[in-house]
């Protein structure tokens, strides 16, 4: 339970070992200071990655504090839901806010001096970025997409990156099948016609939907969600995907992208940006296309080559095409920014009949972004306030069930190290003179992630605890939370 005298310590021990924290962030001054989402209740019990129980306890919660709430500073790009915004404000965090990207130099300026950024699809954070984020703890993608953020090298850096994995997939999914609807029925370029001026009335080449075969590549979240939705609306669906993955209602797996390609009506890709997917729709897939069949693409830019799907449509090969995401793309809303500057080919794919391009909108409805500001920010402050890693993608998952507010002289030691032989000998050696709680320790490639809550931990203890971790060989970063 805090006390005066907690805090009185607290911040005894904050001016002792500021110096030296490796993250640069303060040891909390604010021990008693209440907190709302994320802090475990007395009746939240949830179950670890590897279904363990982590909490069954009925005793209060402790909310750790690990910092003067009001030191943690939070960098928000790309205009981030204000759910988001709310629920780190309400932590008492610094909260600097921007609606765009932003260019390098002044993003490694203000990289430099914050504990959590918050990202979407267009910042990217490459090794000369993170390299200067010496006080970052944790990044946010509030999307699904991670492929903006160096994974591997937030993990050597002890950074954990977290995501929202499925909270924009319907919206994606409900996106693709208007396009199914306008491409067949040519809308777009109806539309365009009439505001213009012109009236066209015409019925040549265009289709109803119902029993046309949906061809979908990659069946995960938005994958196989559209499948449910296709088939609700007459159609046939096929999917390719590089796992085994069981169809929905009547969906069938096909064995090869070839095999989809002859097969399908509509071709659409919900793959993920890794190396194995660029270009994967290029003149050779396209001449596998049934003639005067559609593509469309709303999950990253570099999957179709761009190039050959002009000459697809140019030629009939496809008969349309609905493109959502680019190779480059703006880092801003604004007139004259889609052009051959970013794109070479921009003026000629705008230039051609039935394709419809979208600003990359796909997930941007505002249910999925409201729900993606609070299943973020929530990963966030649970990791910063509590060590909690669940969730995240290029980390070990380790979580620990919460102190309780009976629990004093408690610390909880989060320690992010290498993963070579010897490290838990060391580690508790050192914690060997009190007592373990608890202790769950997991790896992910070269990186482990060690939690442990000790118990009859005084001031000092905790400052040559803190001090002997960090003389680790091993050790990339540490932090107690008490
Ligand atoms: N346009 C948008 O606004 C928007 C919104 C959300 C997601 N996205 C993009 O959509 C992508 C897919 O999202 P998701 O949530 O369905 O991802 P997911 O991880 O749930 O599913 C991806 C599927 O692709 C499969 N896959 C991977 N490599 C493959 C390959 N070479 N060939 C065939 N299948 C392969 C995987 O096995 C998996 O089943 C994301 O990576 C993201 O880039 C775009
Ligand atoms: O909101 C964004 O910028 C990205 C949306 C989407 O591509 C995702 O990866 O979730």
């Amino acid at each position: 339970m805090a006390s005066p005298q907690n805090i009185v310590n607290a911040a005894a021990l904050q001016k002792d070992i500021v110096d030296s924290f490796s993250t640069s962030v303060t040891i909390s001054s604010s021990p008693q200071q209440q907190f709302s989402y994320m802090s475990s209740s007395p009746t939240n019990s949830f179950m670890s990655p590897t279904g363990r129980r982590l909490s069954t306890s009925c005793a209060p919660a402790k909310a750790l504090k690990p910092f003067s709430t009001g030191d943690v500073k939070i960098l928000l790009l790309e205009n981030v839901n204000e759910t988001a915004i709310e629920i780190l404000k309400g932590q008492g965090y610094q909260v600097e806010f921007h609606k765009t990207s932003l260019p390098e130099d002044e993003l490694i300026e203000k990289i430099r001096d914050v504990h959590a950024i918050g990202i979407r699809s267009k910042t990217k954070l490459t090794p000369k970025i993170l390299a200067e984020a010496k006080n970052l703890v944790t990044i946010g993608c509030f999307c699904i997409g991670t492929n903006q953020v160096d994974l591997e090298y937030a993990a050597e850096k002890g950074i954990a990156v977290f995501n929202s994995p499925f909270s924009n997939s319907r919206s994606v999914a409900e996106l693709v099948i208007a396009e199914i609807i306008c491409l067949s029925r040519q809308i777009g370029d109806r539309s365009i016609e009439l505001h213009t001026g012109t009236w066209n009335k015409v019925s040549a080449r265009c289709w109803e939907i119902r029993g046309k075969t949906l061809g979908i590549i990659g069946y995960g979240h938005i994958g196989s969600q559209l499948s449910v939705l296709a088939e609700s609306m007459g159609m046939q669906v096929i999917y390719y995907d590089v796992l085994m993955i069981m169809g929905l209602g009547t969906a069938k797996q096909v064995s090869t992208l070839n095999e989809l390609l002859n097969k399908s009506d509509f071709v659409t890709l919900h793959v993920p940006e890794i190396a194995e997917t660029k270009n994967m729709i290029s003149t050779e897939q396209f001449n596998q296309m049934k003639n005067g069949s559609y593509l469309i693409n709303a999950s990253r830019g570099t999957v179709i080559d761009i190039p050959a799907l002009i000459h697809a449509r140019k030629t009939n090969k496809i008969a349309g095409a609905a493109i959502d995401v680019y190779p480059n793309e703006p880092a801003k809303n604004g007139a004259d920014l889609f052009s051959n500057e970013l794109n070479t080919w921009a003026t000629e794919l705008t230039s051609l009949s039935n394709i419809i391009l979208t600003p990359h909108i796909g997930g941007s409805t505002e249910e999925a972004q409201s729900a993606i500001g609070v299943e973020v920010s929530t990963s966030l402050v649970k990791y910063i306030n509590e060590g909690s890693s669940v969730g995240a993608v290029n980390f070990p998952e380790v979580s620990l069930r919460s102190l309780t507010l009976d629990q004093d002289n408690h610390v909880r030691v989060l320690y992010i190290h290498k993963n070579v032989p010897g490290v838990l000998r060391t580690v508790n050696e050192i914690f060997a003179q009190h007592n373990i709680d608890k202790q769950f320790s997991d790896s992910r490639g070269e990186i482990a992630y060690l939690m442990a809550d000790i118990s009859d931990v005084d001031q000092a203890d905790r400052k040559s605890l803190y001090q002997q971790l960090l003389q680790t060989p091993f050790n990339i970063s540490t932090r107690l939370l008490y």
